[in-house]
């Protein structure tokens, strides 16, 4: 329940609304209680008439109508009810725009704030924590806090306030009819506890198949040319059978459970009016209460019935929430480890110093870079080659700091990377990852991402592309730069993708420009044309290409190799060659699988 207390301040934000809130419910209830009496009053005056004896003097409506003729005298009874039932839906509509709508205000602000967390949250965290974990926080979490903070608050209120208000009367007209009429009221609402649950758990078990299943159809979507490729089809449709399968028996538990649910309640609901009756009848009998006393008595219980059965179910919306709210304050309270130090600007120059550099995933324990020196000027052009799985990407992660070193520094112009302003050396890094990611978007919009000042030219969106060597391609399409891209760009092949990311990071015209092996899925003669534009376009600035391909680093100012985590060899093309060791065996070999391709 401490969980919750995270939600007090947004009480506190719409304490106004919440005022306000509570008052329509006093009012509405008020309005709910009077029927009750004016149904009492006309009854006693049907009686009165009926045995010819004098109406109560107590009686505030039957003085009110004495002299009005019988038939007229109730349809002024019954018009006042009516009046009073408009008056208390009025209120009640109130009552749920303000409660409601602070609930779904109250949803908007918490979903802003989880969002806007997880965005300063560190590449680690989401390396930790899946994707589905995350979106359930912001969205199916949320929700479930939200039904505290609107019904769960609203029905509390009006229960409370409604029991302040009717059991008082009750007790005032009849203790024994009230003890008994109130009796089955408790049971229901333990009963409605225990079922709650039950319909939650079985809700939340449908609802995680079906979230399976969704998850299944949507990679059997995306990944329906591999599917088709390895004739998985029978198996993908017996595996969605399946699912389908649990998710049929699982709902049919739910339906099960609702079935007995609500007739049961009814029962006890039931039960509770005709104890009222009888117990009501022997008092009236016994002279205690008036006929009309009785139908007020039903109609009390019928108004409490409600707000009790709420109880359960209001209890168990409270441990729903705090649940969640627990695992959202878990990642609220996630700590963002790499912070922007200063807001304060430099003049970044783009030399990048590793001094004896040592760094250890923390999420795998796996020890990527060991004792790693090198220097980068400003302006070089500077390459890393070596093997799958050498840390190449990890030295990349290391510049753009989505980790911090465990031992040595890294320095760029000559400052600690930790003390410098991180958002500017990032907004002047132009990287292009390994793995491409392109929006579901324009491709003109694709690029224009990259771009710092607001939407960029139209001929500054075509240099990018034509540096890039993509634009004759696009051109071809029929849409040209404005041709959507499906899914993760799923109409353009994995060269163009490549060199969509590249134009994307040339268009931000950075002062370090870092490739990681984005050139992997373009052909030599491509790469050649991409990378002589990139001589120009970064001339005076300073480039870092990452690649396991000599032919993309052959040109570099300086070459290193690493191995393992380690630098085993370093220089340029030329020194490298001659120092027939692993660089030379890499030349060697890639020379050899391109004679043997041209052969082909
Ligand atoms: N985010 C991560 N969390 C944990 N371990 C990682 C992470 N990224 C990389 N590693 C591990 O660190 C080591 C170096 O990986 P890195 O990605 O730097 O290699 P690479 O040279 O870029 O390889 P490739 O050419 O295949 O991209 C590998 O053993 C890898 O499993």
């Amino acid at each position: 329940m401490k969980a919750l207390k995270h939600l007090n301040k947004y009480l506190f934000k719409y304490k106004f609304r919440l005022l306000l809130g509570v008052l329509f419910v006093i009012i509405s209830n008020i309005f709910a209680l009077y029927p009750a009496q004016i149904i009492r009053e006309t009854f006693n005056l049907v009686e009165s008439k009926l045995s010819g004896t004098k109406i109560d003097s107590t009686s505030y409506l039957g003085d009110l109508f004495q002299n009005l003729s019988f038939g007229k005298a109730v349809l002024a009874f019954g018009t006042i009810v009516f009046g009073l039932a408009i008056a208390k839906g009025i209120f009640t509509f109130f009552m749920r725009q303000t409660i409601i709508i602070m609930s779904r205000l109250i949803e908007f602000d918490l979903k802003n704030e989880i969002f806007n967390h997880f965005q300063h949250l560190d590449t680690s965290f989401y390396k930790e924590n899946n994707t589905g974990d995350i979106m359930n926080r912001i969205s199916d979490d949320v929700t479930k806090v939200r039904m505290y903070v609107g019904p769960g608050i609203m029905y509390t209120v009006n229960l409370v306030c409604l029991f302040a208000m009717v059991i008082p009367v009750m007790f005032s007209i009849n203790v024994k009819l009230t003890l008994y009429s109130l009796t089955p009221l408790p049971i229901l609402s333990i009963i409605i506890y225990y079922v709650s649950n039950r319909i939650n758990k079985q809700s939340e078990r449908v609802q995680s198949k079906l979230s399976d299943i969704t998850t299944l159809s949507q990679e059997t979507y995306s990944g329906i040319r591999m599917l088709k490729s390895y004739v998985k089809e029978n198996y993908f449709i017996s595996k969605l059978f399946k699912e389908n399968e649990q998710y049929r028996s699982n709902s049919m538990n739910l339906v099960r459970t609702n079935a007995v649910f609500f007739p049961v309640m009814m029962l006890l609901i039931g039960l509770s009016t005709i104890f009222t009756i009888y117990v009501g009848g022997m008092e009236y009998i016994a002279g205690n209460i008036t006929i009309g006393n009785i139908l007020e008595f039903v109609f009390y219980i019928n108004m409490l019935t409600w707000p009790v059965t709420a109880i359960g179910w209001v209890t168990s919306i409270v441990q729903r929430a705090a649940a969640s709210q627990t695992r959202i304050n878990e990642f609220l309270s996630t700590p963002t480890k790499i912070k922007n130090p200063t807001t304060e600007t430099f003049d970044l120059k783009g030399n990048i110093k590793f001094k004896d550099v040592s760094f250890t995933y923390p999420e795998s324990g796996i020890t990527a870079i060991k004792n790693v020196s090198f220097e980068i000027k400003s302006g070089e052009t500077f390459a890393i080659v070596g093997k799958t799985g050498s840390g190449k990407s990890s030295i990349i992660n290391l510049i753009l700091r989505n980790y911090d070193v465990n031992n040595g520094e890294v320095l760029i112009d000559d400052n600690n990377i930790d003390a410098i302003n991180l958002n500017q050396l990032r907004e002047n890094i132009g990287f292009v990852p390994q793995e491409v990611f392109l929006f579901s978007d324009t491709i003109e919009n694709n690029i224009a991402f990259g771009y710092k000042n607001g939407l960029p030219d139209e001929n500054i969106i075509h240099d990018a592309a034509k540096n890039a060597a993509i634009f004759n391609s696009i051109i071809e399409f029929p849409n040209k730069f404005k041709t959507k891209l499906g899914e993760r760009g799923i109409t353009l092949s994995g060269g163009q993708k490549q060199r969509v990311s590249i134009a994307r990071a040339i268009i931000k015209a950075p002062k370090i420009l870092i490739f990681d092996d984005c050139l992997s899925a373009v052909d030599t003669e491509t790469e050649d044309i991409i990378l002589n534009n990139l001589e120009r376009v970064m001339k005076n600035k300073t480039s870092l290409i990452v690649s396991h391909r000599v032919s993309s680093v052959k040109n570099a100012d300086k070459i290193l190799v690493i191995d393992n985590g380690e630098i085993i060899e370093e220089g340029t093309h030329q020194s490298l060659i001659e120092l027939e060791k692993v660089y030379y065996k890499m030349y060697q070999q890639q020379l050899l699988e391109l004679k043997e391709e041209k052969v082909k």
